[in-house]
């Protein structure tokens, strides 16, 4: 069984649509990303996914259970956690006082070896955490009482560097755990390193669900090469180059290309330098589900940057 099912979705906000004929699922013990710009859909779905948004039209279940049918929703919720985009905990309480709570309400097996991993100020009035330290609070609740499928809006907004390392290596452990995450992000990088696979939303549709691993793969390297005499690297015969663009003295371009013909290309001139790297996501993104309005398609800022 699917852990989350969506099929043909809708959502509309009287005349204002939130989300379009959605259908996706999301299997048991899968690491789901939802991406997509601000005002995409993404609180949308999730909040129509936990019935706290009525759909307008299609189905979903999740954890078998229809999201319209509200006793079969309260019974599949006790194994399910979740961090809202908006926590809305009260500022007069400490942040031990919100755990407690949530720990009456549907338990806190997991409470002790949460806050080994994360350790934000329990001590404190929530009127003085910082918005990371909310965060972090936030996913402790979401996972304590050890639920099978956790749903979070934005989980690494507000955190640092290294709270958001921490939280990959986290995840990456829940996977092993066999939990069940669907996040939504609006930042591209920062689920590459864990999910599993990702559903791309524009304008509350679909418009991609890939594979991680196959979309980096699509989506080439990102090459930065510097000429010794400052010559122009002539790679226009040569497949699977685009996005060229020179910075100083740095030629840089994403190749998706077969590299043994890269290099026998690059052979022909003096290398001073190069470096190979994976490239943004959003310019894979860029690359596979076209033009944004207002900005240029793929194929004109390749030959803008050319
Ligand atoms: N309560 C509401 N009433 C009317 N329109 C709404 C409401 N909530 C959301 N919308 C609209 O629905 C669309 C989707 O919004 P939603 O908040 O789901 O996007 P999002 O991807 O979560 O955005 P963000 O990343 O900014 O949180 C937007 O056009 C938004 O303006």
């Amino acid at each position: 069984m699917a852990a989350i099912k969506v099929k043909d979705l809708t959502k509309d906000y009287g005349s204002v649509p939130g989300v379009d004929s959605l259908s996706f699922t999301v299997d048991n013990g899968e690491i789901f990303g939802f991406l997509g710009p601000n005002g995409s859909g993404k609180t949308t779905t999730i909040r129509t996914l936990l019935g706290l948004l009525t759909p307008t039209a299609g189905t979903a279940t999740i954890l078998g259970a229809d999201v319209r049918e509200e006793n079969a929703l309260i019974e599949a919720k006790r194994r399910i956690g979740y961090l809202p985009a908006d926590l809305g905990f009260n500022d007069d309480v400490t942040g031990t006082q919100v755990l407690e709570y949530h720990a009456s309400v549907k338990g806190d097996s997991r409470r002790t070896g949460l806050l080994d991993v994360f350790t934000p100020p329990l001590d404190q009035q929530i009127r003085e955490y910082s918005t990371g330290n909310k965060q972090l609070l936030g996913i402790i609740q979401a996972f304590m009482h050890d639920p099978d499928l956790v749903i979070m809006d934005e989980p690494t907004s507000g955190l640092d560097p290294l709270n958001q390392a921490q939280f990959n290596e986290f995840i990456n452990a829940e996977r092993e755990r066999g939990t069940t995450i669907f996040f939504s992000s609006h930042v591209l990088s920062e689920v590459r390193r864990v999910c599993d696979r990702v559903g791309i939303l524009r304008d509350g549709r679909l418009v991609g669900l890939e594979n991680m691993e196959a979309l980096l793969e699509r989506g080439g390297k990102r090459v930065h090469v510097r000429v010794a005499d400052g010559s122009n690297v002539d790679l226009t015969a040569t497949d699977g180059v685009f996005d060229r663009t020179t910075i100083g003295d740095e030629q840089q371009f994403t190749y998706a290309g077969d590299y043994t013909t890269l290099i026998r290309q690059l052979a022909d001139y003096q290398i001073h330098d190069i470096e190979i790297t994976e490239p943004p996501l959003e310019d894979i993104f860029m690359h596979y589900y076209g033009e944004r309005k207002g900005e240029p398609s793929t194929g004109q800022r390749e030959e803008a940057n050319v």
